[in-house]
């Protein structure tokens, strides 16, 4: 269990709405359907109606200060069931990198490979006290666009298994370029703050607001106003 999984979830029942795509960048197509993933009625492209209204803010303030870039919107809501494919998908690959196969990995091999795909992925649980964070509603990974619709280089490419998904990772460097893919991870997390949402401390790309994860970093920013998560699973 992740420290953050400990927060209260105090189900609001807002709905799960339509992102209205037209207004933003998006991955097209939806880069986990292109794998295979199941959604069945509901769309990757839908978040709770409180963070579909705070993801407008966000763009609004990035084009104040940017004008004509978008948010990207890379994935968005993720029912467990997809959770649980892309947490193989990612096992199966790591395998093959690897040079392995199921009947060719060792326990040892196979624990390591595990805690790899747990670094970055949600466990699929399907306990109510337990979502993964995109089966919420709450949770976005996403990145930026300039005003020609170029994807902006952040150094790394999103869900990527390395240290450079560290959102600091470029920080300290003194290379231009790796300054300004820092400068780029800044901006977006400064507008998606203002607008309200909490960034994964190990992803550059994953934001949510009004979730478990959302409420615990708040908390460790916030001890004197201790939040509870608003969104569980839907
Ligand atoms: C891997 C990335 N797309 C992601 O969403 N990670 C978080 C932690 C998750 O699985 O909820
Ligand atoms: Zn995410």
């Amino acid at each position: 269990m992740k420290p953050y999984q400990k927060i209260l979830i105090r189900e609001c029942n807002e709905p799960l709405i339509p992102i209205p795509l037209e207004k933003f960048a998006v991955e097209l197509p939806h880069p986990y359907e292109k794998l295979g993933a199941e959604y069945g009625q509901r769309s990757p492209y839908c978040l709770r109606q409180g963070v579909v209204e705070a993801l407008e803010m966000a763009q609004f303030f990035l084009g104040t200060s940017h004008p004509g870039w978008k948010l990207k919107i890379y994935d968005a809501y993720r029912p467990v069931g997809v959770q649980q494919f892309m947490v193989d998908y990612t096992f199966d690959l790591l395998l093959k990198k690897h040079h392995l196969t199921p009947s060719t990995v060792s326990a040892q091999q196979r624990q390591n490979i595990w805690e790899q795909v747990y670094q970055l992925w949600a466990v699929p649980s399907i306990e109510k006290e337990l979502p993964p964070p995109h089966s919420t509603g709450a949770a976005i990974d996403l990145t930026l666009v300039n005003s020609y619709n170029n994807v902006i280089d952040m150094g790394g490419e999103i869900d990527e298994l390395s240290e450079r998904s560290h959102p600091n990772y470029y920080q300290k460097s003194k290379q231009l370029v790796e300054q300004q893919y820092h400068r780029h991870r800044q901006l977006l997390n400064q507008v998606m703050t203002l607008a309200g949402f909490m960034r994964h401390p190990g992803e550059w790309w994953h934001f949510s607001l009004g979730d478990q994860m959302w409420a615990w970093l708040h908390n460790q920013q916030h001890p004197e106003n201790i939040l509870q998560a608003r969104y569980g699973r839907i």
